[in-house]
């Protein structure tokens, strides 16, 4: 059946607003469908199909829809539409534009500028080939212009996960164990999983592969003092409540009330008691202080850029700025300076983001090192093997959509050495007399 000619006119009018980049695309949409009530769950579907594909192919799209005639925007949605639906479901369409999308869309993407194939702003395109090659880049540039698959976490603390997939057939929702993170399950459909019981009883929680096996690396442990040091919404902090089966004490940190608020009925549904979420005010907050040299490990999820999320955020890589790029590596490390403080002798800190850039990353985790000799890298491979998670990393683990199907992800764990015990003078007999 085919969708109402109005459609295209519906879907323009929020990707004007969604170009201007001055909020979430997601939070944008949401709105205008929350203004639009009379739009039923198939066009509201295709319009944000439609608004996606133009985040995820602006550069390709705009490059055909600025020739010729007609108004670019007009152009530009019917591009973003006619491929997330097809041309045939379109009403309303003249002969021309008909045979002009259909032309487009049929070109052979591999012919064209490598840049502008990357579908990325020309900065990020020029850090990225410094970084890794064209080569590599544009097989990034791909991966990250896939929609992600729907990743959810078991958690071990009230189920597993044959029982759940089990569960979830009788749906029927299949679902598949994801390839390394030991609890987790992928789901190739998008189901609605919110009014499940799995869900409302927090059984399952959704969290990507990547989230998952980041949380693993922390190697939380039953009975530890940990700390989560950006908690946010609590993506990984309930994952490490579980891990350390809801015994110890586990921080959840962060300076954004609104995020934590989000954590709430998400531990309540885990049926963790072991997390105690706390609102600081900044990285140097006297609520810190007092737990220095107490902690076992610490779990620094810094603020970055968010590049590493681009299949679920396609906007993020135009949202983004090269300078803000600068400004967040002063916070990194800032952020990781007064974490390490809470460290005791031999315990763990880890560094990780959501970002592919190297500043964000192992520069952050090298200046770290030069910084603080009283700490030590732990390879990842060592830490890997560790939580017998079978990835080949080096040094750092480094996820990457198009090679490991999962968000981009960084990560790297030091060890803060056995402290040095306070020598206390002895006096000798000479100077006693
Ligand atoms: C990448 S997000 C964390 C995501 C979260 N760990 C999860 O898995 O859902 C980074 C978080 O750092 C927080 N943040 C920013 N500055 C901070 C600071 N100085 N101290 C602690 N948290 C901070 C932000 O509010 C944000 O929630």
């Amino acid at each position: 059946m085919r969708l109402p000619p109005a459609i295209l006119a519906n879907a323009e009018e929020v990707l004007r607003e969604i170009l201007r980049f001055a909020a979430p695309a997601d939070t944008t949409l949401s709105r205008y469908f929350k203004d639009h009530p009379r739009l039923g769950g198939r066009e509201r579907g295709a319009v944000a199909e439609c608004v996606y594909n133009v985040l995820r192919n602006k550069s390709f799209y705009t490059d055909f829809s600025e020739a010729g005639g007609g108004a670019t925007m007009r152009r530009l949605t019917l591009l973003g539409m006619a491929d997330a639906v097809g041309v045939e479901s379109l009403g309303g369409l003249t002969d021309d534009e008909v045979q002009w999308v259909e032309r487009i869309l049929q070109i052979d993407r591999k012919v064209m500028h490598k840049s502008s194939r990357s579908n990325m702003p020309k900065w990020l395109f020029d850090k990225l080939v410094a970084q890794m090659g064209e080569e590599e880049t544009l097989l990034l540039a791909d991966g990250m212009n896939q929609p992600a698959p729907l990743d959810l976490r078991v958690n071990a603390i009230k189920a597993n996960r044959d029982d759940v997939i089990a569960t979830l057939a009788e749906a029927p929702i299949r679902a598949t164990p994801t390839p390394f993170a030991p609890l987790g399950l992928r789901v190739l459909q998008k189901p609605q999983l919110q009014n499940l019981p799995l869900f409302k009883d927090g059984h399952i929680e959704v969290q990507d592969e990547g989230s998952q096996i980041l949380s693993a690396v922390v190697g939380a442990k039953r009975g530890e003092m940990v700390v989560d040091f950006c908690a946010g919404a609590g993506g990984k902090t309930l994952a490490l409540g579980a891990t350390m089966r809801n015994t110890g004490r586990l921080y959840a940190f962060d300076v954004s009330e609104k995020r934590l608020a989000k954590l709430k009925p998400r531990l309540a549904r885990s049926g963790l008691s072991n997390v105690h979420p706390v609102l600081i005010a900044h990285e140097r907050d006297a609520k810190i202080k007092r737990l220095a040299g107490k902690i076992d490990r610490v779990l620094v999820d810094a603020p970055c850029s968010g590049l590493g999320t681009l299949r679920r955020n396609p906007d993020v890589k135009w949202r983004q700025q090269e300078s803000a790029v600068a400004e967040m590596q002063v916070k990194q490390a800032a952020i990781l300076d007064g974490a390490a403080r809470l460290l005791k002798g031999g315990g763990r800190l880890v560094y990780a983001t959501c970002s592919f850039l190297d500043e964000e990353n192992d520069f952050i985790a090298n200046q770290f090192l030069a910084a603080h000799p009283d700490f030590e890298l732990v390879p990842m491979s060592k830490v890997l093997a560790e939580q017998k998670i079978d990835l080949d990393m080096g040094d750092f683990l480094k996820l990457l959509p198009h090679k490991h199907q999962t968000d981009g992800f960084f990560a790297a764990v030091f060890e803060r050495k056995p402290m040095a015990k306070k020598v206390v003078p002895v006096k000798d007999e000479a100077e006693e007399e």
